[in-house]
């Protein structure tokens, strides 16, 4: 029998009101996001997701990360108050028009000195990426198809003991149904993930489904 709950938004409330909640900074930006960008603002992680970026990076002693996918900046912010003293998060993006408003909020929470930003296809950008491995951390959150390339390009590059996250690879539950060529490729990915020998894995169902790889 599963030990899983299935979370009712009641509960869902609880799990977000019993973790590190976000401050004002991090609720501008969430109100920023959903008034400039409606149809857009989903893209953004989940409350409960930010506190466990935070968290996560901070258990690793992260001092290089790197993140694909950064729109307004709610992930990047909480990637980036986990780093390590002299941390740095490079992050990767085609959007000036979404990142500009992340900009504004690195420099408000006082980060914006340890982030820098690549706008272009990342695919692309990320080959510029030194080859050694220096990465201790990596979060893959942009467009489903690219995600096996963010991956061949990233995993060679973690440190041994460094984490690979990546979002959304429960697709809503249609990974089991894949609907459409996002909830195919990611689907694909998954599996891709599981027979890759360089790597230990955990999916999480946390928000949208969260796996985390170990690079050995
Ligand atoms: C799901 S959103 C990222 C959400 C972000 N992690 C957050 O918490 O707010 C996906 C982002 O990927 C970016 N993107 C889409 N295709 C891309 C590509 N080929 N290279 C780099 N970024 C891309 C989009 O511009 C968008 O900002």
């Amino acid at each position: 029998m599963s030990k899983s709950l299935p979370l009712t938004p009641e509960l869902h409330a609880y799990v977000v009101a019993h973790g590190s909640a976000p401050d004002e900074v991090m609720g501008d930006l969430v109100e920023e996001t959903l008034a400039a960008l409606p149809a857009q603002a989903g893209m953004r992680v989940a409350p409960e997701q930010a506190a466990f970026l935070t968290f996560l990076t901070r258990l690793l002693g992260a001092r290089q990360a790197v993140e694909v996918g950064t729109f307004t900046g709610l992930s990047s912010l909480a990637i980036a108050r986990g780093l390590a003293e002299d941390g740095r998060l490079t992050c990767f993006d085609i959007s000036e028009e979404y990142t500009s408003i992340a900009r504004r909020y690195w420099a408000r929470a006082g980060v914006a000195d340890r982030i820098e930003l690549r706008i272009g296809p990342a695919g692309e950008t990320l080959r510029e990426l030194p080859r050694d491995r220096h990465l201790d951390f990596a979060f893959i959150d942009a467009d489903k198809s690219g995600y096996p390339v963010y991956w061949a390009e990233l995993v060679p590059r973690m440190r041994p003991g460094g984490i690979v996250a990546v979002d959304n690879t429960l697709r809503g539950g249609r990974v089991l149904a894949p609907q459409s060529a996002d909830d195919r490729a990611i689907a694909a990915f998954n599996d891709e993930v599981m027979a890759d020998v360089r790597v230990e894995t955990v999916l999480l169902p946390i928000a949208d489904g969260l796996t985390l790889a170990r690079v050995r």
